[in-house]
């Protein structure tokens, strides 16, 4: 008979069920607290309650476990330090949303070299996001996978959906049954009414495909998630964390009814993917807040240890704590950025 179904799959692998891995590598009341209370934080801060500034720092990808670690027990101390002005959540990106082709991040391919080991990703992402709760870290993701969510949402505080994603209908739905606040990117062209539609879809409850913790197809009903909110990252058309397209964005939120205040990405389009333009880009969103712009909630940094980024088929040993995707800013630069964008909140603390 002629085969016309799963003409082209090469193979099906079934999945371990998450339950498996979350009973392997269990959260643990002392990290479920700090996840819980964590999520409170930065919801305060969303919504203002809070007068911190959320800042979600970190590599563009994880590729390194080592290196993930050794940042996260840097920003350990930083977070420390600006506890009264800063609310900190670590990037731990492990899934890669790709504008052609390209490494898919470290649950796909945790041995960067195609051997797409999915079982070993799941469990060494879980593992890392255990690991850096440990240092009392809470961590942000993005959710690119509809599946992935249920082997490692339960340690994420603060969730993303990104540029290429925020139209579609099943990250949308996915957002709604999160557990935690999820902001919605403008699209790559700059477009943001496509993320203010987004947080509508997601704060209602849907009815969906998904997948259960026993690892089942299931049909999936969720409340729908009161805490999504936009993030400002650029586009094509043209950077758009300044004054003007901030006041512009927050009047869209407000006539869409949203009460979450909004987060600028100091990368992606509007950092040109330039690590160093991303310092000078960070300074005006703090020059922002420090002149007293209350509308701005968070900021999302592309950092790591070493500045800039290298390709993953160079042919050369990779350089220990630089990115292998999108370029970041340094460490000595992350700490110079964290320091300033504290010291705009206190000023705008001042100012209110
Ligand atoms: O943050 C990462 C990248 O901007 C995104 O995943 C797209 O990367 P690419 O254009 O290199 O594929
Ligand atoms: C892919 C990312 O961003 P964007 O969706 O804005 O391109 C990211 O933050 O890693």
């Amino acid at each position: 008979m002629t085969q016309t179904n799963d003409v082209h799959v090469l193979s099906f692998e079934p999945l371990r069920p998450p339950r498996e891995l979350l009973t392997e590598l269990p959260l643990g009341d002392h990290r479920a607290a700090l996840v819980e209370r964590s999520r409170q934080e930065v919801r305060d801060v969303l919504t203002g309650r809070d007068d911190r500034l959320l800042v979600v720092v970190g590599p563009c990808s994880v590729h390194d476990t080592e290196a993930a670690m050794d940042y996260a027990r840097r920003l350990a101390e930083a977070a420390k330090q600006h506890s009264r002005e800063l609310c900190v959540v670590m990037r731990v990106y492990f899934e890669k949303p790709r504008t052609t082709i390209g490494w898919k991040g470290l649950i796909n391919d945790p041995g960067l070299d195609g051997t797409y080991d999915v079982h070993r990703g799941l469990r060494t992402a879980r593992a890392l996001l255990l690991d850096i709760l440990d240092l009392g870290v809470p961590v942000g993701c993005e959710f690119l996978d509809p599946t992935s969510p249920q082997y490692i949402a339960d340690a994420v505080t603060w969730g993303a959906i990104g540029a290429r994603t925020i139209e579609s209908q099943v990250h949308r739905q996915l957002a709604s049954g999160l557990s935690m606040p999820v902001g919605f990117k403008n699209t790559t062209d700059g477009g943001v009414q496509g993320a203010i539609d987004a947080c509508e879809v997601g704060r209602n409850s849907h009815v969906f495909f998904g997948v259960d913790t026993d690892g089942r197809a299931a049909i999936v009903t969720t409340t729908g998630n009161e805490d999504c909110h936009v993030i400002l990252r650029g586009g094509r058309s043209g950077p758009n964390y300044g004054p003007e397209s901030v006041a512009a964005t927050l009047a869209m939120t407000e006539k869409a009814g949203l009460k979450h205040r909004l987060v600028i990405d100091a990368s992606h389009g509007n950092s040109g993917k330039s690590h160093e333009r991303q310092a000078v880009v960070s300074d005006e969103i703090a020059a922002q807040i420090a002149g007293g712009q209350a509308g701005i909630a968070g900021v999302m940094l592309e950092s790591f240890i070493v500045a800039g980024r290298q390709d993953l088929d160079s042919g050369q040993p990779l350089t220990y704590g630089q990115s292998v995707t999108d370029a970041c800013m340094s460490w000595e630069t992350t700490e110079q950025t964290l320091a300033t964008l504290a010291h705009a909140v206190t000023a705008r603390r001042a100012a209110a």
